[in-house]
């Protein structure tokens, strides 16, 4: 399937469209764009599963010991006293043994080893007494089966171990390898391409000259698509002019399943992006109710999807994780689900006029009292301080009216979405 939503009517116009509608819409218009691979394990670490991978053998393979000590059969301990039995052989991890254990012998034992034939518990040795002659002296009392892993007992061959859709990270690896996968089938990755618009923007490095501004929201966007599992090419600056922007976009959406941008979505006369985007393609939605991102546009140019963020630095941001994020996420073939939000009482006093859902950069701060949350001095959209300040956002309704230090509030932290 293209990477373009379909061509049917988002909600263009004066209507603004609660983040949940165009969440929705999303889910029904994009699905994945990119072809699975096999990789080995080293390359797999933030790419998305294409299938459902089952385990190539059991864990453990057989009973293993999960202490040091000394394995028995339970027959030959006794409840009430303790007994005093011949040790009939060494078995550390790697080295089974070959050799059936003699009737009431045990053996010496270490974590990992396997427990031999009908043995089936073991003595931690902290419990045990060893005595010169060979022999060993067992405590009264050991429930059966005590300190020994049942072959199979965290999965077996065959058991599903990790679902198609899960970016994989560490803990993921080490599970399929320990179920004996050497490379893993994934999706290639989503390949971005992630423009800046606007006259004003200039690289980091180079002067800023009278009426500039250092282009954050770019290398922000790229840093954090990267970080999500996209290939990002860096397609740099567009000046504010329809047909330069018109060329750039329009050889962009060869070679890429998803651009973004950042800048010149809004209403003023030199914002030509959604108007280029409609003529090349389709635009989607624009105006999003919400707090700061109002002016995100989604569409397609060519086979390519298209996410249009707002210029304003935390919008770019806010936006990326709300809206690009997901996009990503369906083209990518990772399975969407809502980023958890943590309910923390607010430490401080606010007041929303209503009409729009509203994120607040927000921390969270550990008191006397337990964990609170607190707002960034200002919510002005431009104010990137408050990019490095905040942990993640309050995620406020529409109809949150007055918040009242102690009201619950829910908390998104960043790396909900970030990671
Ligand atoms: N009359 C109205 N004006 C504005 C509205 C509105 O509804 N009516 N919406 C405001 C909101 S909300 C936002 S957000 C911005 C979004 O506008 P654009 O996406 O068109 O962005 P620009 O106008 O190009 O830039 C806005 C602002 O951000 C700075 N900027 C732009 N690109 C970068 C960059 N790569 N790195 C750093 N900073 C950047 C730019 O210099 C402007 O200051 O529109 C409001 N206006
Ligand atoms: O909605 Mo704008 O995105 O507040 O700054």
């Amino acid at each position: 399937m293209s990477a373009a939503a379909g061509t049917d009517c988002f909600a263009v116009g004066d209507h603004l469209m609660p983040l949940d509608e165009a969440l929705a819409l999303l889910a029904g218009r994009l699905a994945p764009v990119v072809t699975p691979e096999p990789v080995p394990l080293r390359a797999a670490t933030g790419r998305v599963l294409a299938q459902d991978v089952a385990a190539l053998c059991a864990h453990p393979a057989e009973d293993r010991s999960a202490m040091d000590g000394y394995a028995a059969r339970h027959a030959d301990l006794s409840a009430d006293a303790p007994v005093t039995l011949p040790v009939a052989a060494r078995v550390a991890a790697g080295h089974p043994l070959a050799a059936p254990v003699p009737p009431g012998a045990v053996v010496r034992i270490f974590t990992g080893g396997v427990v031999p034939g009908d043995l089936d518990t073991v003595v931690m040795q902290e419990d045990c007494t060893g005595h010169p002659d060979g022999r060993v002296t067992l405590p009264a009392g050991v429930p059966a089966g005590r300190h020994v892993r049942a072959a199979g007992g965290d999965f077996r061959a065959g058991d599903p171990i990790l679902p198609a859709g899960r970016r994989l990270r560490a803990p993921d690896i080490a599970l399929a390898a320990s179920a004996g996968h050497a490379t893993l089938p994934v999706f290639q990755r989503v390949r971005v391409g992630v423009f800046s618009t606007g006259d004003e923007v200039r690289e980091p490095g180079e002067p800023l000259g009278a009426g500039g501004v250092y282009d954050g929201n770019r290398h922000g966007i790229m840093a954090a698509l990267e970080t999500l599992g996209a290939a990002v090419t860096d397609l740099g600056r567009v000046p504010d002019d329809p047909s330069v922007l018109r060329t750039a976009l329009d050889a962009a959406a060869d070679g890429h399943h998803l651009l973004v941008t950042s800048g010149g979505v809004s209403v003023g006369g030199e914002d030509h992006v959604r108007d280029v985007v409609a003529d090349l393609g389709a635009l989607h939605f624009w105006r999003l109710a919400i707090k700061p991102g109002k002016p995100a546009a989604l569409g397609h140019v060519g086979d390519a999807a298209f996410v249009g963020l707002p210029g304003n630095p935390v919008s770019a941001m806010v936006t990326l994780l709300l809206i690009a994020r997901p996009v990503l996420q369906r083209l990518s073939g990772e399975t969407v689900t809502p980023p958890r939000r943590y309910p923390l009482p607010a430490g401080f006093h606010h007041r929303e006029s209503g009409g729009r859902r509203t994120f607040l950069r927000a921390w969270v701060e550990d008191t006397l009292d337990g964990p609170v949350v607190r707002l960034f001095r200002s919510q002005d959209s431009a104010m990137v301080s408050s990019l490095g300040a905040a942990g993640g956002l309050v995620d406020l309704p529409a109809e949150a009216g007055t918040i009242a230090p102690g009201d619950p509030v829910a908390y998104l932290p960043f790396h909900e979405v970030l990671a």
